[in-house]
């Protein structure tokens, strides 16, 4: 099976008290679609149950969208609907215990509220650890926040991914990004917000414009991949396909409805607006 692909950008977390009369379902596909590239099923005071179909119901989103599905607290769950891992706080199953039950090919994200907690998860195995509650936050209420200090500390020590969390709102997402933090997450600015696509989409551009090393966010592109609206500050084809990856990778290219043979790339612009359809091909041969 081997591990889903991580490198995710923008974190989206379930908050069903959030938005009353609107689906779950339909407020994720949304955040989806503005650009979450990792959904997390968090649902404190639901039977299992009743998590469990939802974990169903999230499990075929996700798998259309190629987008990955973690549940937090329930190992059990996980597994049962096949989700791609779990998100375990410090009160939770401990790492190893985890691993043990869940293997090497699911993801295991842990949440740390001081750096001490983060080295220890990054040496035991943890695939990524949650930085917060950066601010204080109504959806965890009582914790006392970390501040971005704590931010500041992780990207400074921590050598595997790590995702800021607790209160972040587009209005103070600029600070946690200054302070080093290059992956976001949210529950109420998203599920909350009544255009959780605008939303998730304002977010993406903040941490890509962040995330390119000097680029301004007047560099950023909105183009449409795989079906997909994405930012990029990538000058060329070529670059664009760096950007994801897939340099090495047997790829073929659509631009705009029209096949881009491989030494165009280089020479190929990327435009705002641009459709872009990446087409991998697996397996050998
Ligand atoms: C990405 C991410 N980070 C932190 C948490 C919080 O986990 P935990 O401390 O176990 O608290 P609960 O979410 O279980 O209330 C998270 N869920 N996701
Ligand atoms: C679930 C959770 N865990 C946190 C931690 O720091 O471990 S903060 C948090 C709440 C995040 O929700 P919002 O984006 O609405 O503040
Ligand atoms: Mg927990």
């Amino acid at each position: 099976m081997g591990k889903p692909n991580i490198t995710f950008r923008l974190y989206a977390i379930t908050g069903e008290n959030y938005h009353p009369g609107r689906s779950m379902v339909s407020v994720m596909e949304q955040a989806i679609r503005g650009g979450a590239d990792i959904i997390q099923l968090r649902a404190k005071d639901t039977s299992k149950r009743e998590l469990l179909a939802q974990a169903y119901a999230l499990r075929e989103l996700t798998r259309r969208y190629d987008v990955p599905l973690l549940i937090n607290d329930h190992i059990d769950v996980a597994l049962a609907a096949e989700a791609d891992g779990v998100h375990l706080g410090q009160e939770d199953l401990p790492l190893a215990e985890a691993r043990r039950i869940l293997g090497e090919d699911r993801i295991i994200g842990i949440s740390t509220h001081n750096i001490a907690q983060a080295l220890e998860a990054q040496a035991g195995g943890a695939d990524y650890i949650g930085v917060g509650p950066v601010y204080p936050t109504g959806t965890k209420p009582g914790r006392q926040a970390v501040t971005t200090d704590y931010v500041r500390e992780a990207a400074a020590q921590v050598r595997i991914p790590f995702v800021a969390i607790g209160g972040i709102t587009l209005d103070n997402v600029d600070a946690v990004l200054e302070a080093g933090a290059t992956r976001i997450c949210a529950v109420s600015a998203i599920v909350g917000s009544d255009q959780p696509a605008e939303t998730a989409r304002a977010f993406k551009q903040r941490i890509r414009a962040y995330n390119a090393h000097g680029a301004s966010a007047s560099s950023l592109k909105q183009v449409l991949i795989n079906g997909r609206q994405e930012w990029t500050d990538a000058v060329t084809i070529a670059g664009l396909v760096e950007q994801y990856g897939l340099g090495a990778k047997r790829i073929v290219v659509e631009l705009n409805g029209v096949i881009l043979a491989r030494e165009a790339w280089l020479h190929t612009s990327v435009d705002e607006g641009a459709k872009l359809e990446l087409v991998h091909f697996v397996g050998g041969g």
